[in-house]
């Protein structure tokens, strides 16, 4: 089956928002299970705004938004059992240790609680938490705080990831442990969508990239493509500059 006969998992139609001004506009979008989007832009692009419209989180003025066939504005209950979302600065239960935190995120879930258990020992093996499982999050660091976090929004097995900056913050050995935990996500079957400020990440992990400016998008493909479309060879760094100048 190609990717055009498989379900999406997000179909965006002409999503709008404005702040007094126009900050996402027209957006049309379509990523597929197995797939890991990245969208950049840069600061004040619209992609934070597009993250929150999408989780349902915040309500567009225009435009339709599905997640596997569920619509987001009509059954948001429905859409956001089947995703995760982590903002750039996502809040903990400080007074919970990492398996109290993730015991409580998977019954808000529903997650059977031998599931859960088995689920939240193996995320936080694989994340480097195990040893600090019964301490209470308060006295973590970010990086610490993040990957705890990441653990929560992976407890139900979301079809669905939305990460807004989820590598920022991060030491290399931390990073590393995020990007593989989210490439066997995506790998299993998942659709992943990101955005980030460090290109590096988003050229190594990304299967395609969109590039937001001024609430639109630019460009969206792999990096042959993106470099095409700019008419501009070398890095994703220099692809990104050129479009994002061109639009400004
Ligand atoms: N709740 C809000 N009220 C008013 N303006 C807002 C609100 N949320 C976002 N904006 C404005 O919308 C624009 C886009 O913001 P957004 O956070 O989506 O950008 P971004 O691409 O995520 O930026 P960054 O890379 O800096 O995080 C900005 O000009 C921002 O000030």
């Amino acid at each position: 089956m190609d990717a055009t006969e498989m379900q999406a998992a997000l179909t965006v139609r002409g999503l709008a928002k404005s702040f007094g001004r126009k900050v996402v506009e027209g957006l049309d979008l379509t990523i597929y299970p197995g797939e890991f989007y990245a969208l950049l832009g840069p600061n004040g692009a619209g992609k934070t705004t597009t993250l929150r419209m999408i989780a349902g989180l915040m309500r567009p003025d225009d435009g339709c938004i599905s997640v596997y066939g569920r619509d987001v504005l009509a059954d948001p209950l429905g859409a956001k059992a089947i995703m995760a979302w982590i903002p750039d600065e996502p809040l903990l239960y400080g007074r919970l240790s990492p398996l109290e935190y993730l015991a409580f995120v998977a019954g808000l879930w529903g997650v059977e609680a031998e599931r859960a258990q088995t689920r939240a020992e193996e995320l936080l093996d694989t994340l480097g938490l195990w040893p600090h499982r019964n301490e209470r999050c308060e006295g973590f660091s970010r990086g610490m705080k993040q990957k705890t976090v990441l653990a929560g929004a992976l407890i139900h097995d979301p079809k669905f990831l939305l990460l807004d900056e989820p590598l920022t913050g991060l030491d290399a050995a931390s990073a590393r442990l995020v990007k593989d935990l989210l490439r066997q996500h995506v790998e299993g079957g998942a659709a992943i969508i990101l955005t980030t400020h460090i290109l590096e990440v988003a050229e190594r992990l990304a299967t395609r990239i969109g590039i937001l400016s001024g609430g639109r998008l630019l460009a969206d493909g792999d990096l042959p493509a993106l470099r095409d479309r700019a008419g501009v060879s070398g890095s994703l760094e220099d692809v990104f500059l050129h479009l994002t100048a061109t639009a400004a």
